[in-house]
């Protein structure tokens, strides 16, 4: 009896186990499942996202080896001691970095004022600007004149045409802005649709001494920057108009704060450099301070590093002017004290800026822009 009932009671215990475990082994089955279908949906949509993830090789990959041992200028020095790059013609490769910075889909905004006789270097600078300046991008010129009606019609390169449509004049503070458009024509490649050049012509007044238009400058660049800022634009070049290019001027001077060292001192001791030198200026720098002498005629870099540097040296200008002094060099003096204490992060070669009259240094291999030769008593109003 004892015997049928341990038999029985046995089986029953065999059966409960048997299905306990096939319950349990069926359901870590399903569960497995579903855990590998997950993860498997999981890395599927990963890589349906885009080529973020997966790292699809962009053509500009396949360049020329680079190397850290030999570099083709051994002859000029390209970085500076806080490890900024210092831009030299051999230093870098353009297609490259056109096709790191095109797909950023970047605007570019150049300063450029033509006051009073200075009216007749814009018909240049706008036609060099056109053929040499961040070709292949948006680029937004703004010319600050007092003349706006002798704003000449510029012939633009191949498949360009100015759009002579002009604006109803729109009131912004002080200012007026009238013009606009240079736009490319259409053409079957699509792409180039996307690239334009627009210019804006803006309203100033006639000064009467150079000293205060060549000062002004910082102050406009101020409020176009502040108008700006919330349309995302990026980047800013703020360029003196006695100038043209010769050569390309292109994304490899883009930077966070990009100055351009003065053609007439780079090889000087910084001794010889004309840097305000009466302490109570706010420009000054002291003997045995100084980088290098940078030239007020091109600088440029993001949006809001300009606008930092725009509104240190109005106030610092203004406020020297409040107590009766004009530093050396107007604002140029009030710049090269700022880049002492605000290091760029990229400095332009004197390849950035020459001058016409000046024969070409053995080091500086291309000309892309360049001072035009003036004479000063015929267009300045004050001499
Ligand atoms: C190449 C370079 O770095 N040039 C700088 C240098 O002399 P520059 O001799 O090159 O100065 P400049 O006569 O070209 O004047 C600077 C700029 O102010 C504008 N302007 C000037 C006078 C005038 O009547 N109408 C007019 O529109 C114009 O855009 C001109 O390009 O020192 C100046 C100091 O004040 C500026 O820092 C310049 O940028
Ligand atoms: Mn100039």
């Amino acid at each position: 009896m004892i015997h049928l009932i341990n038999v029985k009671s046995l089986t029953a215990v065999l059966v409960i186990l048997g299905v306990l475990f096939l319950y349990s082994f069926l359901s870590y089955r399903t569960s497995h499942q579903q855990n590998i279908t997950a993860e498997n949906r999981l890395s599927a949509d990963v890589v349906a996202v885009g080529n973020e993830f997966h790292l699809v090789a962009p053509e500009h990959l396949q360049y020329e080896q680079p190397s850290i041992v030999q570099g083709s200028r051994i002859d000029v020095v390209a970085v500076t001691p806080w490890l900024a790059p210092i831009v030299w013609e051999g230093t870098f490769n353009p297609v490259l970095l056109d096709s790191i910075y095109k797909p950023k889909n970047i605007t570019i905004i150049a300063t450029v004022f033509a006051v009073g006789k200075y009216i007749m270097f814009l018909k240049r600078f706008l036609e060099t600007a056109e053929q040499h300046f961040f070709v292949g991008f948006k680029v937004h010129i703004y010319v600050f004149t007092d003349r706006p009606n002798e704003v000449p019609p510029v012939t633009m390169a191949s498949g360009r045409r100015v759009n002579r449509t002009r604006k109803q004049p729109k009131r912004s503070n002080t200012l007026t802005e009238f013009a606009t458009g240079l736009f490319p024509e259409a053409n079957s490649d699509k792409k180039r649709l996307h690239f334009f050049l627009q210019l804006i012509v803006r309203l100033v007044p006639t000064a009467k001494r150079w000293q205060e238009i060549s000062a002004r400058r910082m102050e406009l660049i101020q409020m176009v920057i502040e108008e700006q800022l919330p349309n995302n634009r990026n980047y800013i070049f703020c360029l003196d108009v006695d100038s043209q290019f010769h050569g390309r001027w292109g994304s490899e001077s883009l930077g966070g704060l990009v100055a351009v060292t003065h053609p007439g001192y780079y090889r000087d001791p910084r001794s010889k450099f004309p840097y305000e030198r009466r302490p109570s200026s706010r420009a000054y720098l002291a003997p045995g301070e100084g980088d290098f002498y940078y030239c007020g005629g091109a600088f440029g870099g993001l949006l809001q590093e300009v606008h930092h540097l725009a509104k240190t040296c109005r106030h610092n200008f203004e406020a020297d002017a409040q107590e009766g002094i004009e530093a050396a060099w107007q604002e140029e003096s009030h710049l090269n004290r700022y880049m002492w204490i605000n290091k760029p992060s990229k400095v332009l070669s004197p390849e950035y800026l020459w001058q016409d009259f000046k024969p070409r240094n053995p080091e500086v291999h291309i000309v892309r822009f360049s001072g035009v030769v003036k004479n000063y008593a015929d267009i300045r109003p004050n001499a």
